[in-house]
């Protein structure tokens, strides 16, 4: 069974403490009844996982993991290899576990080189990561120095993931819970910075996510935005018709100048946009760690500014606001 307890406990110790209990519940809750049908499968590959003695973690390489005091021998790595693509598909990385290199669908690494020099120091702040997939960016945050990370993310599979991660790097201040926002306790409040990642775009009611996103923050604090973005000026949100690059759930994508003024109305100030890239299939690919459909497989064959459905093809922008006194 998922064990949550040391983090809460740690976390009971910070001024969330007050919250413990209540998430302690909504992520028990969600694992008993969302019991998914491949949840016995996922945690049989986490008790396979083979007991290896930890030499060294890293939390500041491209690629989180850890190393063995000396190179496994060729059957140990071949039984820890196994357990962890048991956990396939792994979309959000690198991971390195003791000289086994999970190269995901995503090079999660490039997304956190463009915002880890402009956000504001995370050395002793209690962070919020929410959508956080299997927490690659969470690892990250503690790396810059941040006292507590809270992920949620209600696929179950990229929890069993993080436990795997952690079955190894035995952290206590960082989490990944199985919890959607809707699932926080809805007074919780006072994160010191608060990311959504790739979000925003999911939500069928965005502005209602910027609210929520503007109370689990303290007054002051820093909210770390990344999500797509069509070109044009403030009237234009893009509303796909149907899948956008064969996604069924994306619902808004706003021009840039249009998410300055969702922000704001949202109560944010000190908007600031810290960097607009276009994904590119050597960010996003399939891989033997991914070897489903990826990127190169939804944009137009003829034309790669353009999605399959003929909509431009995806470009993220990363937004940096405060959390105004009021
Ligand atoms: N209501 C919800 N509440 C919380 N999480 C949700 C919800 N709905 C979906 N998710 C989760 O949000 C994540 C979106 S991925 C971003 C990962 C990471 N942040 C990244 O920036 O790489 C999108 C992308 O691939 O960019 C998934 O893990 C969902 O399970």
């Amino acid at each position: 069974m998922i064990e949550l307890q040391p983090f809460l406990t740690r976390m009971a110790r910070t001024r969330l403490g007050a919250w413990s209990p209540a998430l302690t519940a909504a992520s028990r809750f969600r694992l008993t009844e969302d019991m998914h049908g491949d949840l016995l499968r996922w945690e049989t590959a986490l008790a396979e996982l083979p007991n290896i003695p930890v030499e060294t973690i890293q939390l500041n390489s491209a690629a989180v993991g850890c190393q063995p005091a000396q190179p496994l021998a060729h059957e140990l790595a071949q039984e820890l290899r196994e357990a962890l693509q048991r956990l396939h598909p792994w979309r959000k990385g690198p991971f390195s576990i003791h000289g086994i290199d999970i190269d995901t669908e995503w090079r999660s690494d490039w997304k956190w080189q463009r915002l880890a020099n402009a956000i504001a120091p995370l050395d002793g702040r209690l962070v919020l990561d929410v959508g956080c997939g299997n927490g690659y960016h969470g690892w990250r945050m503690l790396g810059a120095g941040a006292e507590l990370v809270l992920g949620i993310d209600p696929t179950l599979l990229f929890v069993m993931q993080f436990l795997a991660v952690n079955r190894y790097l035995r952290r206590d201040d960082i989490a990944v819970l199985p919890l959607a926002t809707t699932d926080l306790p809805p007074t919780l409040t006072g994160f010191d910075t608060v990311f959504s990642m790739g979000m925003l775009y999911h939500r069928r009611a965005p502005l209602n996510h910027l609210e929520e996103l503007r109370r689990l923050l303290r007054p002051g604090g820093q909210l770390v935005l990344e999500t797509l973005v069509c070109e044009g000026d403030e009237r234009q949100v893009l509303v796909p018709p149907d899948r956008y690059a064969g996604m069924r759930n994306v619902w808004f994508i706003p021009s840039v100048a249009a998410l300055k003024i969702w922000l704001q109305r949202c109560g944010f100030v000190g908007v600031q946009v810290i960097d607009i890239s276009r994904t590119t299939v050597d960010e996003q690919r399939t891989t033997e760690w991914m070897c489903f459909q990826s990127l190169a497989d939804q944009l137009d064959p003829a034309n790669a500014m353009l999605t399959r459905e003929g909509l431009p093809a995806p470009t993220r922008a990363i937004v940096l606001a405060e959390r105004s006194e009021r």
